[in-house]
């Protein structure tokens, strides 16, 4: 799992604000962090990790020495992080999946960045340098974020229940917490008191087009079922990049 939560543009006390991070404890049980960011003192960015991928060096709010004005927190898997670290000659200083965003993003930008991933995720960008903040979720929408936005005010987290009584104006009933688009990527930018402000939002992916990325797919044969068991297995093989030892690939319903 993973949990992220942000905060962008408090007029609150932020180190008040930040204990709900804590409503989304339950999904990362290996480690967790909240970071106040220094010059950008009415924002936040805390992290629950369930440690996937390089658990010395992957906790988050991610952050390398190469890129040091971007800070990010992300849920998620990035089965194509080797891939693209070669097609673009990447210089990783972790094993962890996700320091592919942090390069991709430097790279071609945000939009670039989420086009490029092959993996499921939800992910928070700032760019202190820019002062711009990034969010981002997979096609299928197989990673939760959710998202609030107030006058100036931007709060993010996995869960909706980690946005609850965080705004400065409306209550509970009124603030309108609204699901991350799949498929999308936001765009806010931060003025000089640290209030975000909407830039854009734009559809990067959408299901029925070709991925931009190499998908690592084998090429179709005539035989319906070679190519069931093929790519079958191309996905459980892509899956295994992680570094726990047992995992479950699980597709179904529970009543
Ligand atoms: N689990 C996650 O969502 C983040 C990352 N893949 C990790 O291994 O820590």
């Amino acid at each position: 799992m993973c949990g992220i939560w942000a905060i962008f543009g408090s007029d609150d006390d932020v180190s008040r604000q930040c204990s709900s991070c804590l409503k989304i404890a339950h999904r990362g049980p290996d480690a967790f962090r909240i970071e106040n960011v220094n010059h950008f003192k009415n924002c936040c960015l805390a992290f629950h990790r369930l440690a996937i991928v390089d658990d010395i060096y992957g906790m988050q709010p991610m952050r390398v020495h190469a890129l040091p004005h971007l800070w990010m927190i992300y849920n998620g898997e990035i089965y194509n992080c080797k891939l693209v670290q070669k097609q673009f000659d990447f210089d990783y200083e972790t094993n962890c999946d996700g320091e592919a965003i942090l390069h991709l993003y430097n790279h071609g930008g945000a939009e670039f960045a989420a086009q490029h991933l092959d993996g499921v995720f939800a992910f928070v960008l700032l760019d202190t340098s820019e002062r711009k903040v990034y969010l981002g979720r997979d096609t299928y929408g197989v990673r939760p974020a959710f998202r609030m936005v107030e006058d100036g005010f931007l709060a993010v987290c996995s869960e909706a229940k980690g946005l609850l009584g965080l705004a400065h104006t409306s209550t509970d009933h009124e603030v309108d917490i609204q699901p991350f688009p799949p498929g999308h990527v936001e765009t806010y930018s931060l003025d000089k008191k640290g209030k975000a402000k909407f830039q854009e939002i734009k559809r990067f992916h959408k299901i029925g087009d070709m991925p931009k990325y190499e998908t690592l797919a084998p090429a179709l044969v005539d035989d319906v079922t070679t190519n069931i068991r093929n790519l079958l297995n191309a996905a459980v093989k892509k899956r295994l990049m992680a570094n726990r030892r047992i995992g479950c690939l699980l597709s179904g319903e529970f009543s």
